[in-house]
């Protein structure tokens, strides 16, 4: 049986009138890589912030690493707050090391730790740096280090991907995986849906502090029609009629002259029949090809439509 390393129920808060986060549900299982997805403003950091005890929920229920209170735990936990920023004049090393200390690690081992993760991560030539001379990259990867440096079981990472370059951004993307590899549970905020579709186990979408989905990638592409993507030369008007097409879009001509459409199939329909069709219709295809909707198709659809709809199309792919 799953463990839960974290729950939500009902939880609220709400700045006078406005209810950043509104009647917010979910859990997260020892192990996974849960992500946080949702446009600016859902709710977030204000959600993150809940979790670690920084701010208190207005109503509902929070339950992390079997306590209601993520104080008592906080050792267990590792944090990356949004806004960053480390001691000015503390070295790079020392700025692990006192983190990981603070969190229980004996100052020796807290030390070794240090350097071990600069070495790992290929800032052992920074040890010694003051964090002010550090640059911008750097001094996030300091961070990230001080925030795991105590083998917490449960990381939040609020926006870990912001401000890394490309490789730093893959550096990180394997880290998270070895974290979770270890057994560490990891829950990340992103706004870019390449990490949370390469990394996440399952993940939540919010959006005006409210829930859209919860759960994995096929589950979220079940609540979106099938789509097949195909390149000829013929006129592709007969498709139309064949079972399960409801509507053809003419993507555009390619280099060589051929044109590419993407056809929009009801749920549950057979991409089979589309090409048998195509085969009865004298349609010569070059490629035919099934594409799942991306998880930035699946972000954009459910994060900016209007609830009801969305409630309609979840209700819909359950049936
Ligand atoms: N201390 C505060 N006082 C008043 N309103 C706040 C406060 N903190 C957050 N909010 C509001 O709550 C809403 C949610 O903000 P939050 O920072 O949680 O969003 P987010 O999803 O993390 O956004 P982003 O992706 O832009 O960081 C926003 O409308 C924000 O203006």
């Amino acid at each position: 049986m799953t463990e839960t390393v974290l729950s939500l129920e009902n939880v609220v808060k709400r700045y006078g009138g406005l209810a950043a986060v509104d009647g917010l549900s979910f859990a997260v299982a020892r192990g996974e890589i849960f992500g946080f997805l949702g446009p600016n403003g859902a709710g977030k950091t204000t959600t993150l912030r809940m979790i670690l005890g920084i701010i208190p929920p207005t109503a509902g229920r929070i339950t992390v690493l079997d306590s209601i209170s993520a104080i008592p735990v906080r050792h267990r936990l590792g944090y990356l707050p949004e806004e960053r920023g480390l001691y000015r004049k503390m070295r790079a090393a020392e700025t692990i090391a006192y983190f990981a200390h603070l969190r229980g690690v004996p100052a020796r081992a807290a030390k070794k730790k240090a350097h071990e993760l600069l070495e790992r991560f290929g800032l052992a030539d920074f040890a010694r740096a003051k964090n002010e001379a550090l640059s911008k990259g750097m001094a996030q990867k300091v961070q990230l280090l001080a925030t795991i440096a105590h083998e917490p079981e449960l990381l939040i990472l609020d926006e870990p991907f912001s401000g890394l370059d490309p490789i730093n951004q893959t550096t990180l993307e394997a880290l998270i995986r070895d974290l979770k590899a270890e057994g560490r549970t990891i829950i990340f905020s992103t706004h870019v849906m390449q990490h949370a579709e390469r990394l996440c186990d399952r993940f939540l979408i919010i959006a005006s502090g409210r829930k859209r989905f919860e759960g994995d990638l096929a589950a979220a592409r079940a609540a979106f029609p099938p789509r097949l993507l195909l390149r000829t030369r013929d006129p592709v008007d007969p498709l139309a009629a064949a079972p399960g097409v409801r509507e053809i879009v003419a993507l555009g001509e390619t280099t060589d002259g051929e044109r590419e459409y993407e056809i929009v199939l009801e749920r549950g329909a057979d991409p089979q029949l589309v090409l048998k069709a195509a085969f009865e219709a004298g349609i010569r295809l070059s490629s035919f090809e099934r594409a799942g909707a991306s998880l930035h198709d699946i972000f954009v659809a459910l994060a900016g439509e209007k609830e009801d709809e969305q409630a309609c199309a979840m209700k819909e792919a359950a049936e």
